[in-house]
């Protein structure tokens, strides 16, 4: 399932996220590649230890912990820390899948990558190409943000950012590990969830909802680890 959450961090934050990325020390993207990737991959990225890191991906952790939607496709169980890249003209990502396990070098902890996430810092205006192309058994979705909104993938997909023509293209990008191994287990939750929230609003707690609502946490029960 492909999920576009919109408005997870609010103008004042990317202002201020795009004013501390202005200034700050770039390192080739190559370094955090694997041989596969590295051959396709010329984007910049924050360095993990870089002065602003920390609070800049706090701020975009915090954003998507409070965000309903995210908290119901992902049901986090680790969300690595956010990275931040940049794709100035000429830049691009070619086709590849992240890998398996990432290591999060500033927690010393390794996570499984169930969930990829971008986040859009630039308004789609502002720059030419620079779509992610996500490929799965439909095909393949282009997706550009307005800045802001954030894309979810699974991450057995293959994907692409495709070379920026004009402008450059900033965004936080990141993997969670769900509690919920299973894309297909995850996408029934979702769809169950946003069902019983709708149904609750109409209809308030009625004993169906309260059923459905126990048939949700029945199910998380039986494929949450
Ligand atoms: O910049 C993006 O949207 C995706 C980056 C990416 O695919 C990666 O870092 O593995
Ligand atoms: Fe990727």
């Amino acid at each position: 399932m492909m999920l576009h959450i919109p408005e997870v961090l609010t103008r004042d934050e990317i202002a201020y996220i795009r004013g501390k990325l202005e200034t700050a020390r770039w390192q080739d993207g190559r370094s955090s590649a694997g041989p596969q990737a590295a051959g396709v991959k010329s984007n910049a990225q924050l360095p993990h230890d870089a002065p602003e890191a920390a609070e800049l991906s706090g701020m975009v952790e915090a954003a998507l912990r409070r965000h309903p939607l995210f908290l119901s496709a992902a049901i986090p169980h680790i969300i690595l820390t956010p990275r931040f890249n940049a794709y100035e003209t000429g830049a691009q990502f070619g086709n590849h899948i992240d890998g398996a396990l990432q290591t999060d070098v500033g927690r010393g902890i390794v996570a499984r990558t169930d969930i990829s996430t971008t986040l859009f810092l630039v308004e789609p205006e502002d720059y030419d190409g620079g779509d992610l192309v996500v490929e799965d058994t439909y095909g393949a979705h282009e997706v550009k943000l307005p800045a802001g909104d954030a894309i979810l993938y699974p991450s057995t997909s293959l994907h692409r950012v495709e070379p920026v023509t004009r402008g450059v293209r900033l965004a936080s990008f990141l993997w969670t590990q769900s509690r919920v191994r299973d894309e297909a287990h995850r996408r029934m939750l979702f769809e169950l969830d946003m069902t019983v929230l709708k149904l609750r609003s109409e209809q308030g707690d009625t004993p169906e909802v309260v059923s459905l609502t126990g048939l949700y946490h029945n199910l998380l029960r039986q494929w949450a680890s």
